[in-house]
C-alpha cells in the first residue's frame, strides 16, 4: 500500500526524518509510537502529500509526487491532532467536506455522497449533534467529527494521528473497534461490500492502546526507526528504556501488552560519573 525508502524530510531547514525504509501492507494497522518530537506527525503528513521529502515514496505502487491533489485525497485521508475547529459549521456540513475528492467543481452531494456522510455520522454516533455547530462541541465531540469526515471520505489509505487522545474509554473503544472493523474487512477482501475498507497507519501515544490495535509497531526515535514488529516484541523494558526513557515491566497479554512504569530511567554509572565530574580547570 505504501513504501518508502530512504524517506528524509526538514522543517524550517532541520532535517526532521532521516532515510526511513517504510512498508505498509495493505489491510494492516501500522501504529507509530515515539516520544514527543520523535516525528510521527512529520510522517503521517509527508504519507499524505503534504510535505517535500527526499528518497522515494509510492502509494500503491505510484509515486506519490505524481499523484493529483484529487486523486490523493480519494486515496489517502488524514484526521489531524488537533481539533479547535474555528468555524460554524453544522456537524452535518463538516462531515460532508469529507466527500468534496469526489464532487465536481461546486457540484452538490449526490444521493451517494449523502449517504456516505449518513453512515460516517452514526458510525461516530453523532447523530444526536448532526446540526449543532462545530465550534460549540467538546473536543472529544470535535475529534469524532474529524474521524467521521475522513470516513466519509472513504479513502482506502487512513492516517490517524493521536486519533482518540480527547476520547473517554467508552468512545474511545467504539471509534478504535469500528477502524479496526474496516482493517479486518480490507484485510479480509470484502473491499467490494465495505465500501470504507480501510489500511491504517495511526500514531499513539499510549503504548498499550497502540499494542492492542495494531498489526504491526514503527518505534520512531529522534526521526529514525528505532524497531518495527509484533507489539509484544517490540515494547520491551530495553526499549521502554532506551527511546522513553522509562523503566518499565512488559507482560504480553491476548490483546497486546500490559505496562507497569516504575519511574524514570535511571542513568547508566558512566553517566553519573560524567554528570559528576568536576569541571576540568582552566
Ligand atoms: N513547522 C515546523 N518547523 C520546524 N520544525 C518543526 C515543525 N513542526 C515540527 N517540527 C520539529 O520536527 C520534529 C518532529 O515533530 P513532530 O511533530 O513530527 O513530532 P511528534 O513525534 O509528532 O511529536 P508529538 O508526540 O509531540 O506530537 C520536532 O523536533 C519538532 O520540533
Amino acid at each position: 500500500m505504501v513504501s518508502a525508502r530512504g524517506l528524509g524530510v526538514a522543517l524550517a531547514k532541520r532535517s526532521v526524518l532521516h532515510g526511513l525504509d517504510l512498508d505498509v501492507r495493505p489491510g494492516e494497522w501500522l501504529g507509530i509510537v515515539g516520544p514527543n518530537g520523535s516525528g510521527k506527525t512529520t510522517l503521517l503528513r509527508t504519507l499524505a502529500g503534504l510535505l517535500p521529502y527526499t528518497g522515494s515514496l509510492a502509494v500503491r505502487g505510484r509515486d506519490l509526487r505524481l499523484w493529483r491533489g484529487q486523486d490523493r485525497a480519494r486515496e489517502v485521508a488524514l484526521v489531524r491532532q488537533q481539533t479547535d475547529l474555528p468555524f460554524a459549521f453544522s456537524v452535518r456540513e463538516v462531515v460532508a467536506m469529507g466527500r468534496a475528492p469526489h464532487l465536481g467543481w461546486l457540484s452538490p452531494l449526490a444521493a451517494r455522497d449523502k449517504q456516505a456522510v449518513s453512515n460516517a455520522i452514526t458510525d461516530l454516533a453523532l447523530d444526536a449533534l448532526a446540526l449543532r455547530p462545530v465550534n460549540a462541541l467538546s473536543g472529544g465531540e470535535q475529534q469524532r467529527v474529524l474521524l467521521a469526515q475522513a470516513l466519509a471520505q472513504e479513502a482506502p489509505l487512513l492516517l490517524l494521528d493521536e486519533p482518540t487522545a480527547h476520547l473517554d474509554v467508552r468512545h474511545r473503544l467504539d471509534v478504535l473497534d469500528r477502524v479496526r472493523r474496516l482493517v479486518a474487512a480490507r484485510a479480509s477482501g470484502e473491499t467490494a461490500s465495505a465500501g470504507g475498507a480501510k489500511t491504517v497507519v495511526a500514531a499513539m501515544h499510549d503504548l498499550e492502546w497502540a499494542a492492542r490495535y495494531a498489526d504491526r509497531l514503527v518505534v520512531l526515535h529522534g526521526g529514525r526507526i528505532a524497531a518495527e514488529g509484533a507489539p509484544a516484541d517490540v515494547l520491551t523494558p530495553a526499549l521502554l528504556g532506551d527511546v522513553f526513557g522509562v523503566r518499565a515491566e512488559v507482560e504480553p497479554t491476548a490483546s497486546g501488552v500490559r505496562v507497569r512504569y516504575l519511574g524514570r530511567h535511571a542513568p547508566e554509572a558512566s553517566e553519573l560519573t560524567e554528570i559528576g565530574a568536576p569541571h576540568p580547570t582552566p
